[in-house]
């Protein structure tokens, strides 16, 4: 055994976030998954639920018992829904383990603004405070430092690296964003709801949450911090027909003439060395297809000389950099190793 080698435990390993960490820590050089958790089907083999892993999980699925999860493993995942995770955090890391949440539970500071977006009391504040926030490519030297992440939601991550360069170097009026953001379905989760049912998505697009999504206080914090002023966007939610997949088009009023050759380099600069975000080149936009099943994000531009508003295209695959990629990504930061381990693929393409 290498003596990098740590073991990881996935609570919500039976949702598509669970066993897309499952599918990604395959091949981590340094994690071994020792944990499959359900707190509605221990004991069951997880094959039986998701066929795709025959004789690659053989295991059977743990119950939510920390005293067990504490003697397997050295970190834990949390793919529970929000109100789950705000009470497993605590205990996993009293446990001494380190812990990686994907829900919303702890990514508003605000606890005022959790509860008016989530309808739920808030978490912990003083847990809400220890958790760092894991947009990776933004605020990673402080993932480096800490034993708690709070992973950011899927449009959110789609968004923010779309929009951070340029509202950072006051490139762009922050408060006169608008984005317009269409998901896969598998954004919702494995759970059964009318909305996601075939015969109501295929062949439908749809809006949903408008002026309501829980993504937008999200959003609205990061940029405020890039800003240094409050900042308040319009953000709507679509549902595609399709898996995977979200892409978030963008719209702002540029603070000066700039051309596309000079956003491409500002956002080329921001992002140098990164190498899950790739910026096109001018007159070249991003397609869903083009980061299915990977930890990319990648970033378009157009400047529209006419109005004088910059329009950027973002995408990544909301499964991967949306959620299970960055978590790990958030891992490897965590743990000083190279962010890039294990999650090193090649676009599903066609
Ligand atoms: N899907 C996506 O694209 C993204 C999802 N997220 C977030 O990640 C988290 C997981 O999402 P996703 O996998 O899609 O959701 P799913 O609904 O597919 O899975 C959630 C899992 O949580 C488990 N669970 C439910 N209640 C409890 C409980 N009380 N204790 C322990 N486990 C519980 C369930 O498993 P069991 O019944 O077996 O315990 C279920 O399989 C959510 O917070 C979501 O908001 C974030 C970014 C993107
Ligand atoms: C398609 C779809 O329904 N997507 C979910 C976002 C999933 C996610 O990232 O939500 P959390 O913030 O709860 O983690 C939604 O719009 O609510």
């Amino acid at each position: 055994m290498n003596a990098k080698q740590i073991r990881a435990a996935i609570v919500g390993s039976t949702g598509y976030g669970g066993v897309e960490l499952i599918r990604l820590l395959e091949s981590h050089p340094y994690v071994t998954v020792t944990s499959v958790i359900s707190s509605s089907s221990a004991g069951a083999p997880i094959a039986d639920g998701y066929p795709h892993l025959t004789e690659i999980r053989t295991d059977l699925l743990d119950d939510v018992d920390v005293g067990l999860i504490r003697d397997k493993a050295d970190v834990v995942f949390l793919a529970t829904p929000h109100g789950v995770s705000m009470k497993l955090a605590s205990q996993f890391l009293e446990a001494g383990l380190k812990v990686i949440d994907l829900s919303g539970d702890f990514r508003l500071k605000s606890g005022d603004a959790y509860k008016q977006w989530y309808k739920h009391e808030p978490a912990d504040p003083a847990l809400v405070e220890r958790a760092v926030y894991g947009l990776s490519e933004v605020y990673g030297e402080q993932v480096k430092t800490t034993d708690f992440v709070s992973n950011p939601g899927c449009f959110t991550t789609t968004s923010l690296l779309g929009l951070y360069p340029a509202v950072k170097a006051g490139w762009i009026d922050p408060n006169s964003i608008i984005i317009d953001a269409k998901s896969g379905v598998s954004g919702a989760g494995r759970g059964l709801n009318l909305s996601s049912h075939y015969s109501e998505i295929n062949e439908n697009f749809k809006a949903y949450k408008l002026n309501r999504h829980q993504h937008t206080p999200e959003i609205e914090q990061v940029l405020s911090e890039a800003a240094g002023r409050p900042v308040v966007t319009t953000f709507t939610t679509h549902l595609v027909p399709m898996t995977r997949g979200i892409m978030a088009t963008m719209y702002a009023t540029l603070t000066e003439k700039r051309s596309d050759a000079e956003i491409v380099e500002l956002y080329r600069q921001f992002y140098e060395g990164r190498k899950f975000v790739r910026v096109r080149p001018a007159g070249h936009w991003p397609a869903t297809k083009e980061v299915y099943g990977t930890n990319y994000c990648d970033i378009g531009f157009s400047v529209d000389e006419r109005t004088g508003r910059l329009t950027i295209i973002s995408v990544t695959d909301n499964l991967v950099k949306g959620a299970a990629g960055q978590a790990i990504q958030n891992l490897n930061l965590l743990m000083g190793w190279d962010e890039t381990l294990g999650l090193q693929f090649t676009p599903v393409y066609p």
